[in-house]
């Protein structure tokens, strides 16, 4: 490696770190931030959706890398949040003195982390944290959060140290890195004033990739350097997985030293039990510590960068039109687009991401399978499975649901093929739906299974066909043709196969035509009191749906039914 070489791709991954920075809006995340890589203080107020910077340091002839994620405040988007708190290496968790509430959430905060870390089993330990008691500039009239408190509660929690900081005085913002990677026991020359700040143009920095030294020629400069790339964009779900699982191994390895088992043989059984799942997911499922390999085993890392070369797992597609603002997102996992915790997730990402993107205003939900919208749940999820299996992926559908169903964006159904339980689901949380005429059926089938929509089922289908019609849907289990479900308004178009996504595009003219606040504020208020009941019992709904699945009664209906569906293609 050059020495003078500070290249983002130079960094191994032990010298890659990810810091999160949290807490409640307005309390100065993006100021500290700001701060700490540019020496900025700007007064003004913008609220962050989710920001990524990438700062490069050349410390005692190595290349280190840290990420950082400066994170939203309000936080909308319960996926995205919660791969924060996975791929977080090192966290500053930020409550303003002059507000006690944003101090109680940095107290939640420190538990979510923890709680989500844990869950994780191939990563346990506490990560670094500190806290930053920020605005520390404001007249102690203002004051609600006192020193002594906070000193006193993080005096009893592991890893964490405290500051109280001034990002508009410049007060302890420097202490504030220099401790947390003390604590992190990365190097101390990382913090601001311990390395040389270089500024670097786009030129001289594509310069520096291709390990041309952009020093002047003949001079060597060995003191630590830091760098802010100029490029950085934030990776994309599969690096961040893929990144975390690497440090997760490096992180195990470093604290027990077992034998490593090979990965394709201690999954093979999970092949079987989790059809058409790829080595991508079932790599994500043994990360979130849901997979058990054989022998209880958990997965190595040691194979797994061959099965990252494989073709991406993509259970949704998302095309974005950049000159309609329409993207069309497509269920594809074959063969009937039954929705696994897997797919759950890349779908709430891919909604999250695209109700940041402000230039998209609508999006059609469809399917890359022929004949299939959806089968709904996989039943093999709910299928003798463990309670932490269960709760994780029931967390996983109510964040789908909640950013479908809540979406600012027009959501438009393109029905072409069965769409049972889930998959009906999906479909009436959209604004509007068209679907395929001939031998395709959609409903809530659920007691068909010997189990119970839960009552957000209930809601939105109320919302959609009223209550007679949704107490006899829902009582029969019935499933419904196309002509069927229009007749009682479950859709509103019914058209030739070949004529769903065009009629979606005409019927889409009509709605781009609203000015978008009109539309989104009389669709929030509409939808407001459906998504609050259960964005109000999230935790208890999920502990509700796992007893009730793995009743013994529940399960033999679910085994029953699944042999039914076996019996039936023989
Ligand atoms: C007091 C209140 C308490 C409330 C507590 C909560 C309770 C729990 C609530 C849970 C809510 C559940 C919602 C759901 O979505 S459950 C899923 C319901 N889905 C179905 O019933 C669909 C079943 N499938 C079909 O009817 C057909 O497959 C379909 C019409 C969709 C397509 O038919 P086709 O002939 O094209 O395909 P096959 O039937 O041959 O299927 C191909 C293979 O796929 C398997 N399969 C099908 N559906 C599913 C599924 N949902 N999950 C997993 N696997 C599925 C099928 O078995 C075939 O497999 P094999 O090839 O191995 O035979």
């Amino acid at each position: 490696m050059s020495s003078h070489l500070v290249d983002e791709c130079a960094a191994p991954p032990k010298n890659c770190f990810r810091l999160v920075v949290l807490g409640t809006a307005r309390v100065g995340k993006t100021a500290i931030v700001s701060r700490f890589l540019f020496n900025q203080y700007d007064d003004q107020y913008t609220p962050t959706i989710e920001d990524f910077h990438r700062k490069m340091y050349r410390i005692r002839g190595e290349v280190y890398r840290l990420d950082i994620l400066d994170t939203s405040g309000v936080h909308p988007f319960p996926a995205m949040r919660r791969l924060s708190f996975l791929t977080g290496d090192l966290f500053i968790l930020v409550y303003s003195v002059d507000n006690y509430e944003s101090y109680m959430e940095v107290m939640r905060l420190r538990e979510q982390i923890l709680e989500s870390k844990a869950s994780c089993k191939t990563r346990t330990a506490a990560p670094p944290m500190i806290i930053a008691g920020n605005k520390a500039d404001r007249p102690e009239s203002e004051r609600e959060v006192l020193y002594d408190e906070v000193a006193k509660w993080v005096s009893t929690v592991k890893k964490c140290a405290f500051l109280e900081t001034s990002a508009k005085k410049n007060g302890n913002i420097n202490e504030l890195f220099q401790t947390l990677f003390e604590l992190a026991k990365l190097p101390p020359e990382m913090s601001p004033s311990l390395h040389r700040r270089v500024s670097i143009g786009d030129q001289a920095w594509e310069a520096a990739k291709k390990g041309i030294s952009f020093y002047p020629r003949g001079k060597q400069d060995d003191n630590p350097l830091g760098v802010v790339s100029p490029h950085a964009r934030r990776p994309s779900l599969r690096s961040d997985l893929i990144e975390a699982e690497a440090k997760a191994e490096q992180e195990q390895r470093r604290a027990e030293k077992p034998s490593i088992p090979k990965i394709s043989s201690a999954l093979s059984p999970y092949r079987s039990q989790y059809r058409s799942c790829t080595w991508m997911s079932l790599l994500r499922q043994a990360f979130q510590g849901l997979v058990r390999p054989a022998g209880g085993q958990v997965c190595r890392l040691q194979v797994q960068h061959r099965c990252y070369n494989a073709p991406a797992a993509g259970h949704v597609q998302v095309d974005m039109n950049s000159d309609t603002g329409v993207a069309t997102v497509r269920l594809n996992r074959p063969p009937v687009n039954s929705l696994n915790l897997d797919v759950l997730t890349e779908l709430s990402i891919a909604l999250e991401k695209l109700e940041t993107d402000r230039s998209c205003r609508a999006m059609v939900l469809a399917s890359a399978v022929p004949g299939i919208f959806s089968a709904g749940l996989d039943i093999m999820e709910m299928y003798k499975s463990t309670p932490e299996r269960c709760v994780a992926f029931w967390r996983a559908l109510q964040d789908a649901w909640l950013n479908l169903y809540g979406s600012r964006l027009i959501t438009m159904a393109a029905i072409e093929g069965h769409s049972p339980a889930g998959g009906c689901l999906l479909a009436m949380s959209c604004d509007y739906r068209v679907m395929a005429d001939g031998k395709f059926q959609i409903g809530l089938n659920e007691t068909r299974l010997g189990i119970v929509a839960p009552f957000w089922f209930t809601d939105v289908m109320l919302c959609t066909i009223g209550h007679r019609e949704t107490e006899k849907a829902l009582q029969l289990g019935a499933m419904y043709s196309a002509q069927q479900a229009l007749s009682i308004g479950l859709v509103d178009k019914v058209v030739p196969a070949d004529q769903v996504m065009s009629t979606v595009q005409t019927e889409l003219k009509s709605w781009l035509q609203i000015p978008d606040a009109a539309r989104v504020i009389t669709k929030t208020s509409m939808r407001k009191q459906v998504l609050d009941r259960l964005s109000s019992q999230k935790e208890k709904d999920a502990q509700f749906f796992a007893d009730f699945i793995l009743r013994e009664s529940v399960q033999k209906s679910l085994g029953a039914y699944i042999a039914s569906l076996q019996k039936r293609k023989s």
